[in-house]
């Protein structure tokens, strides 16, 4: 969806809506109309049909107002009817770029994913759906049925008046006692929802350590501030909806007493009397529904502002020009970077490029900021200064889904989805099942994958369902390694690794080395790093140097800068342990000559 400078896609979707808004407002004037049916109705039959005795006129009469409470029911049936294809249309309209919204926020704020946005659609499609809304388009009529009862006598407009007043201000001190317990409400309720997501997220660490208690705690506090806050707004509410109702029909049957007086007095007659109340009861009628459905008002008009706030936040994705397909050449520029949201960068001026099909192993300490690499080179993470660059293109400046295809990436933690072992292979596109078995081969997960009840189409769930770690970890390597990508960036693909499975990795990066595949790979193995032509160390977000992995061939000229580290020495480093009989190592940008 096109979205204006100013206008989120939300609000342009509900200006999208305007015309159905107007459609249900002029509903309403009919509906509205046809709601003085029972009036006149009582009039006619108080002031006609008794006064002349006439069982015809009577029967005329009686078939009129059938007829017309037909006609309202069906307007009213078709009223409810737009507003639910609205609150759906809205509903469709945005759930895309909402989902791309919540998503994009996951990424931006790590360690804080909340599914609330979708919650906010529901709570706003479903106030757009409900009754509560009829009220609003009902209140506009308020001053006509004001203006009738002026018609019928002077006294029963200024009542009428005095009474919607009354009611109004009622709705107003409902309105402010009420909306910061709300809000509070709301907010605490949010918390506690994700809180309550997150722990079950992690059930198994919960159980195997008895953790739920201490946790229930925790979330038990969230939910009862939560519930503390709604029970106040609830009662201030419900007083005052019930204040409300008790004076709607106190108004109503005092007007009768009027009207009885005005009667006595001989300026009414006794049809208007009755008349009267009826349409007391209808011109108060919005505004006691409103005071009784504001709890809903509020929930549907927070979820607005949150939802506002998030596409605010998040815009979407920029149409951009299609670019031919990346080769594998990676280059950081002086790159400062750390995770979304963190003011203190995690990597510090970093410059390195690497030729296509070039193999780097990055290696350091724990926290040295080599996982914050790894989503940086990727594009995952944005740079807070310099530049990643794929092929010569920055690398933010690719959609994304246009760019997913040529990059292969194995995090730490391998997160599988819901879906056959073949569509998580094939990153849920189109399978490609020659495509998908070769990358399960590369990854030597082949043979393991056939032994599963169903093969390739077992079903596995987002935590892994019937896999080991080893066998995730290996599964996690083919979906990186699926539709062959330029470029592979490994986050410890040995973590979970039996013998054999280092084997099949290993062979896997020498199969990656032979199609020209640019890998990086996070890894302290001394089997892996024999396969890799530099190893860049980190330590404390610096690159300590990127050099050879290998001492060069005897023949060829010894190592002169200081840069080209043997990898004896880097691995020390990587361990904390410096090999003070050499000098300090520096940065070494460019990619050794091959
Ligand atoms: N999502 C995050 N939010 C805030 N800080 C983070 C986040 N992820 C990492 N960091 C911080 O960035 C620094 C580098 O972390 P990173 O995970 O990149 O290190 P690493 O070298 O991969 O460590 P390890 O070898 O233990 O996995 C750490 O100080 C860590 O606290």
């Amino acid at each position: 969806m096109a979205t204006s400078p100013d206008k989120t896609d939300l609000q342009l979707a509900l200006a999208a809506s305007r015309q159905a808004f107007l459609y249900i407002l002029l509903f309403s004037l009919f509906i509205n109309l046809l709601m003085l049916a029972p009036s006149i109705y009582m009039l006619q039959v108080y002031d006609r049909v008794i006064t002349t005795r006439s069982p015809e006129t009577l029967l005329m009469l009686t078939l009129v107002v059938v007829f017309l409470f037909i006609v309202m029911g069906s307007l009213d049936l078709v009223r409810s009817r737009i507003l639910v294809r609205v609150g759906n249309r809205l509903d469709m309209q945005i759930s895309d770029r909402l989902y791309q919204a919540t998503f994009k926020r996951a990424l931006l704020v790590p360690g804080k994913p909340s599914a609330q946005p979708f919650n906010d659609l529901t709570t706003l499609r479903q106030f757009l759906s409900g009754n509560g809304l009829f009220a609003f388009f009902d209140a506009p009529w308020i001053p006509v049925y004001i203006a009738i009862l002026t018609l019928f006598h002077p006294w029963f407009g200024i009542f009428a008046a005095v009474a919607a007043s009354v009611l109004m201000v009622l709705a107003w001190i409902n309105e402010k006692s009420t909306q910061s317990l709300l809000s509070e409400a709301n907010r605490e309720h949010v918390q506690s929802q994700d809180l309550a997501q997150s722990n079950l997220r992690n059930a198994e660490v919960l159980q195997a350590m008895g953790m739920l208690p201490n946790l229930l705690a925790r979330w038990r506090g969230k939910h009862h501030d939560y519930l503390v806050h709604q029970s106040h707004a609830s009662d201030r509410a419900g007083a005052l909806s019930n204040v409300s109702k008790t004076l709607r029909v106190m108004f109503q049957s005092l007007i009768l007493g009027l009207g009885a007086f005005l009667v006595i007095e001989g300026s009414l007659t006794g049809g208007m009397m009755i008349a009267g109340s009826i349409l007391m009861g209808r011109a108060l009628a919005p505004i006691d529904q409103m005071i009784g459905g504001w709890k809903g008002f509020v929930a549907a008009r927070t979820a607005h502002a949150r939802l506002n706030a998030l596409l605010s936040a998040v815009p979407a994705e920029p149409q951009r020009m299609p670019l031919p397909p990346p080769v594998g050449r990676l280059a950081l520029e002086t790159v400062t970077a750390g995770p979304p949201g963190e003011n203190r960068p995690t990597l510090w001026d970093l410059s390195l490029q690497s030729n296509p099909g070039e193999h780097i192993a990055i290696v350091g300490p724990s926290a040295a900021g080599k996982s914050t690499l790894a989503r940086v080179m990727l594009g995952v993470w944005p740079v807070q200064s310099g530049s990643v660059r794929l092929g010569g293109t920055d690398i933010s400046q690719w959609p994304r889904e246009r760019l997913g295809p040529f990059i292969g990436y194995l995090p730490q933690d391998v997160e599988l989805f819901d879906g056959s072992i073949s569509e998580n292979i094939a990153r849920f596109g189109d399978v490609n099942p020659a495509q998908v078995i070769e990358a399960a081969q590369k990854a030597g997960v082949h043979d393991i994958i056939l032994r599963q009840s169903a093969g390739y189409d077992t079903q596995i769930s987002g935590s892994g369902g019937v896999l080991s770690g080893g066998q995730r970890q290996r599964l996690g390597l083919a979906r990186a390694l699926y539709g062959n990508p330029v470029l592979v960036v490994l986050d410890e693909p040995d973590a979970n690794l039996d013998a054999s499975g280092e084997r099949a990795l290993q062979h896997c990066l020498r199969q990656l080395r032979t199609q020209g595949t640019t890998v990086f790979i996070i890894s302290h193995s001394p089997a892996i790093l024999e396969h890799v032509d530099r190893v860049l160390v980190l330590q404390e977000g610096r690159m300590v140097s990127c050099a050879p992995a290998h001492p060069p061939a005897p023949k060829m000229p010894q190592p002169t800068r200081e840069t080209d580290t043997p990898i004896h020495s880097i691995r020390m480093r990587a361990r904390g342990k410096p090999d003070d009989s050499r000098p300090p190592l520096s940065l070494s940008p460019e990619p050794p000559k091959s």
